[in-house]
């Protein structure tokens, strides 16, 4: 895969350090040697003209990067409406996924009850993908995986008031847990508060820096008052690991590694936390086997929603799922 080299890395390094001299000053004060500066710098980021040295430095060192008021209040109360026009079921959505907490699904006592915690798929639905081309998102998306941009996974998160038993939380976990797909640093994230997000709510939590690690065995949580279809977790992370909690404000964006360990409280409010999110991949990524990794397991789920939602067999392979759902939103789709 294509990486900036050394001396194309250093151009840039030497660059800005002409035209940002005080804050690269500041933080090489800080701690880490120049050398392990110009070794780490370009891993994560590619040369860009949008992020300072110090996001991109931010980035390499924690993988995520958060970007206040970057989404404008119109374009997510639009975002909004199309969602509530798919609860009320005003529209139908080819290929969307609806889906509703556990806690509410398998309860017999509100069977009527049709509350939303997600949709997922949405790349058929103009007004919220909407999202995913956003030029402002796309600009960002380019430092870090290239101009040959594919979204492959697209998500309304409609974290309902808990029901009691904790199932509004989401599992710490790294999304490429569900990926097929490589390099691993040529995928991104990006995800978007709809409102305040808080821990009240259930904001995003990560673990800065756990994406320099390697992809962790997933698997269900024990938890004893159940857990949402697909939520997997990672089994045991450092319980010692600095925890961030990401409280964020209606528009700000938060861009993270898929290899970040990350998750979200329960949300002990009345309101419904919405976040909207895409994730992103290069054009010329390409798609990997699973058989005999870690990523067998959810392989086996994702093929068995598939075979009794559409009636199908083993003819629709995990790359398929994928391949169908991408859409090439900026550049060239190469080989995904
Ligand atoms: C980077 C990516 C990270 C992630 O994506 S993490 C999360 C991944 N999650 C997903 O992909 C969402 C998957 N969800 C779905 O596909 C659907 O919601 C799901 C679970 C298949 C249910 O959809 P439908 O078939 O339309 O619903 P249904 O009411 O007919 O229920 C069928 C059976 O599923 C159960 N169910 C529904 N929602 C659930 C939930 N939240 N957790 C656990 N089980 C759930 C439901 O009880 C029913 O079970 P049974 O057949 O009665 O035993
Ligand atoms: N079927 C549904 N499932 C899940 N959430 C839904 C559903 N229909 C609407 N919502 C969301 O649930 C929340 C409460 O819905 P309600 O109809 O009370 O909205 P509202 O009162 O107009 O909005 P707000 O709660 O912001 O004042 C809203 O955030 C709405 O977006
Ligand atoms: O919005 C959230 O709570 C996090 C969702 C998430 O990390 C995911 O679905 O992969
Ligand atoms: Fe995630
Ligand atoms: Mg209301």
């Amino acid at each position: 895969q294509k990486m900036s080299r050394p001396s194309a890395r250093l151009r840039v390094i030497i660059n800005h350090l002409d035209r940002h001299s005080a804050g690269i000053v500041s933080f090489l004060n800080r701690k880490a040697s120049f050398f392990i500066f110009i070794f780490q710098f370009g891993r994560y980021t590619l040369d860009n003209d949008l992020l300072t040295p110090e996001q991109r430095l931010f980035y390499e060192e924690n993988g995520f990067l958060l970007i206040r008021n970057l989404v404008s209040t119109q374009d997510i109360d639009r975002f909004r409406k199309e969602f509530e026009r798919i609860c009320r079921q005003q529209i139908k959505v080819p290929g969307l996924v609806v889906m509703r907490d556990v806690a509410i699904a398998k309860s017999e006592f509100v069977p009527d009850q049709r509350a939303v915690s997600k949709v997922q798929d949405f790349q058929e639905d103009p007004e919220l993908f909407r999202y995913c081309s956003l030029p402002k998102i796309l600009k960002y998306v380019e430092c870090f995986i290239g101009p040959n941009i594919m979204a492959m996974h697209t998500m309304l998160i409609n974290k309902p008031p808990d029901a009691g038993k904790k199932t509004s939380r989401h599992p710490m976990h790294q999304d490429l847990h569900y990926f097929p797909f490589r390099p691993v640093d040529r995928i991104v994230c990006a995800w978007t508060a709809m409102e305040t997000v808080n821990r009240q709510n259930g904001c995003l939590v990560v673990l800065p820096g756990s994406h320099k690690g390697t992809l962790q065995e997933h698997d269900y949580p024990e938890w004893e008052g159940g857990v949402n279809k697909m939520y997997h977790g990672v089994r045991d992370y450092d319980p010692e690991h600095p925890r961030v909690h990401l409280e964020m404000e209606k528009g700000d964006t938060v861009f993270f590694h898929p290899l970040l360990i990350h998750g979200s409280g329960m949300n002990q409010t009345p309101g419904f936390r919405k976040a909207i999110s895409c994730h992103y991949a290069s054009g010329d990524c390409y798609y990997i086997d699973v058989k005999g990794t870690t990523q067998e397991n959810i392989e086996k789920e994702v093929k068995e929603i598939v075979a009794r939602r559409h009636g199908v067999g083993d003819e629709v392979t995990f790359k398929d799922t994928w391949e169908i759902r991408g859409r090439l939103v900026q550049g060239e789709r190469i080989s995904m």
